[in-house]
């Protein structure tokens, strides 16, 4: 059968699949935190092997069609806090960058999916404290907020005093999303009261920049760690919680966010309270945002598909998902280097 892809988007638009293009949500509250309680995570212990066998049969629960495909990787670009933390960084690749978070999608292609007047943004830009101010410069009028790492991004072993005057220089310059990095030592030892205080300490410099806690969770060697480092982190006031640095010899798998999911789940039964979730570090394909699209929706619900609670942490993903977009729009494979920046 001979499917023309263009009226493939439509139908499936007519359908129903636009409804997965609508945003679903409200505004919500921040996490203010609640007091420290060891009690909340102190009998969790993660069992590998059932998380690995849940992570395994994702994918294959759920599938995600052809139309419907297009519509997820719409979404999935929206959630994309598109990113550069290079060395080498200048205000003109960050330009750049910026000008790619404002228009995400070449025109023909925004054309061809039926979205011409839709507002299609990435989720934020995500540099380091110095390029902030650039970002904000670039992405002015734009409603796409700038997210800053900080606290001695990536390994977080600078004093104290040092970190939280990252943050409030990075506030400072603009930024309205915070990424700290914690301490994995306190994890490391099980000093679970000083990872509180750290971030809670970091969550008071923020302000009303949001805070995502990076947990590191390939430095932090179980998966009970990664469960009771997300929770510490919730208790003390992120709003989101995120896998790794993009540093770490492992970054953001499916096991280790099938746990920090489940965290924010039993804090949520808890305080009512909703918090973000970022996977981070080696997210480079179409088919792994699918695989972590489902994974929230399985999980959290519909509402953890927008940007307010899911980002994606990627240099390198917007790229794959231009390339899957061209090719459900016109059947073609273009090369990668058409999809420069991203
Ligand atoms: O927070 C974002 C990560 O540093 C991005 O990692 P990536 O370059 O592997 O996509």
């Amino acid at each position: 059968m001979n499917v023309n892809p263009q009226q493939a988007v439509a139908d499936a638009a007519k359908a129903g699949a636009a409804r997965d293009l609508v945003r679903v949500t409200q505004p919500h509250a921040r996490n203010e935190g609640v007091a420290f309680d060891a009690s909340w995570f102190d009998a969790v212990d993660i069992n590998l092997s059932a998380v690995e066998r849940r992570t395994a049969t994702l994918a294959t629960r759920r599938t995600v069609k052809k139309d419907w495909q297009a519509a997820w990787l719409v979404k999935a670009i929206e959630a994309i806090d598109l990113t550069t933390l290079a060395g080498d960084d200048t205000p003109g690749r960050v330009a750049r960058l910026c000008a790619k978070a404002r228009n995400p999608l070449r025109a023909d292609l925004v054309a061809a999916l039926g979205l011409s007047g839709r507002r299609l943004t990435t989720g934020a830009v995500c540099v380091y404290p110095t390029m902030v101010k650039d970002a904000v410069k670039a992405l002015d009028g734009s409603g796409v907020p700038v997210a800053s790492v900080a606290t001695g991004f990536p390994a977080g072993l600078t004093p104290m005093e040092q970190r939280l005057a990252e943050i409030r220089y990075a506030v400072g310059e603009g930024a309205h999303e915070i990424d700290i990095v914690i301490t994995r030592a306190h994890v490391l030892t099980g000093n679970w009261s000083a990872l509180y205080d750290e971030i809670a300490a970091m969550r008071e410099a923020c302000g009303e920049a949001h805070m995502k806690a990076i947990l590191a969770t390939g430095d932090l060697k179980t998966l009970t760690n990664v469960y009771r480092a997300s929770m510490v982190a919730m208790q003390a006031g992120s709003d989101f919680i995120k896998t790794s640095t993009g540093m770490e010899g492992v970054n953001a798998t499916l096991p280790v966010s099938l746990v920090m999911v489940r965290a924010i789940r039993d804090y949520l039964a808890r305080t009512s309270c909703k918090v973000g979730f970022k996977p981070a570090g080696g997210i480079r394909t179409a088919k792994d945002a699918l695989s972590w699209l489902i994974l929230m929706r399985e999980e959290l619900g519909r509402e953890w598909m927008e940007p307010e609670l899911f980002r994606f942490g990627a240099s390198g993903l917007l790229a794959d998902i231009e390339r899957q977009l061209e090719h459900f729009v016109t059947g073609r494979y273009s090369a990668n280097d058409r999809h420069g920046v991203a």
